[in-house]
């Protein structure tokens, strides 16, 4: 099996309200995917089409291989948006009984819990009432029992909201590893940046339609370098030499990398006395590619936090 999730043309609705319109998607066994969209673009529908939990009115998606993906059920982790366990509960027992819901033992998941919980610095607290954790803490826990049958596929819903940045860190070395264990890891999200640093591969939704679907390079690759270049002269015939549509910002050239290179640019402005004095070639990060692909007012939607960060 070289694809880990495949789906085709998946529709769903709820009453009059179309949440998903007609996706396709292909994770790669292996890699780290990341679906890329604003609030109410239809991510969480799109996920739980995937796994099994609810139907589609129209489409196909085949998990590990299996066309009724709940018989995949215990291959795969999930961690829902809405996090929850139970507060009289111990982390030690939490994660024993979320590994049992997959079909693991439970003296086995005890034992799991008791290094997945050292391994993760929460030994401490291994056999304290969950309710006396903090909400990091509570969900790292959560997390660890989505990894305590070690999945072949993990689906993590906006995993990194409600952490703070020492656990994002934490949580974005804990996926790096799953995936050099070979582990599939499919997380959503709305912040541009945890797809940059994670993902090979991403989908961005809107409006419950994919934009784009591919690997991050390739959604980067879609722009073209920019260069921006200070010259100490502030005009002259060495001008006309610029690309069209060059723009001058704060007293800096700016305009994207022509198809010959930058040498000739270069050539010609040495020769025309322009005086290099500053010279940067940067290529567009994801965010810029974000942009262009889904257009600036869902890229300002996707810096609007969910209802549940509101709330927290
Ligand atoms: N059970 C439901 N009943 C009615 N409408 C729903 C239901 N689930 C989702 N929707 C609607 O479908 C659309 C897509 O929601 P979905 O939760 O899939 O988006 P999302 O991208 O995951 O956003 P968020 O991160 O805010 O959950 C939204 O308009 C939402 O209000």
């Amino acid at each position: 099996m070289t694809q880990a999730i495949e789906a085709t043309g998946l529709v769903k609705d709820f009453g009059a309200t179309r949440a998903v319109d007609g996706i396709d998607l292909s994770v790669p066994a292996g890699t780290i995917y990341g679906v890329l969209g604003p609030n109410g673009a239809g991510k969480t529908t799109t996920l739980r089409m995937l796994l099994g939990i609810i139907d589609p009115d129209a489409g196909h998606r085949t998990l590990l291989g299996e066309s009724v993906p709940l018989r995949a059920a215990h291959l795969v982790g999930y961690l829902p948006e809405e996090r929850g366990l139970y507060p009289a509960m111990t982390p030690r027992e939490a994660i024993a009984f979320m590994g049992a819901l997959r079909g693991l033992p439970l003296a086995e998941g005890r034992r799991r819990a008791d290094d997945l919980l050292d391994a993760h610095d929460l030994g401490h607290a291994a056999r304290k009432p969950i309710r006396t954790l903090s909400k990091g803490m509570a969900q790292t826990v959560q997390l660890l029992g989505t990894l305590v049958h070690r999945p072949r596929l993990i689906v993590l819903d906006e995993p990194f909201s409600g952490l703070d940045a020492l656990n994002q860190g934490r949580l974005e070395a804990l996926i790096r590893a799953q995936a050099a264990d070979g582990v599939t890891v499919l997380f959503s999200t709305h912040v541009i940046a945890h797809a940059e640093r994670l993902c090979e591969r991403i989908a961005i939704i809107a409006g419950g339609r994919v934009r784009f679907e591919g690997a991050v390079e390739e959604a980067r690759g879609r722009l073209r370098p920019q260069v921006r270049l200070g010259t100490r002269a502030a005009d002259g015939a060495w001008c006309a030499a610029l690309p069209a549509g060059t723009l001058l910002e704060g007293g800096v050239w700016r305009f994207e990398l022509p198809d010959d290179g930058i040498e000739p640019l270069l050539k010609a402005l040495i020769a025309g006395g322009a005086g290099i004095d500053t010279l940067s070639i940067e290529r567009p990060g994801l965010h810029d590619a974000f942009v262009a692909i889904a257009g600036e007012a869902v890229a300002r939607d996707m810096a609007k936090p969910a209802p549940a960060e509101v709330a927290a």
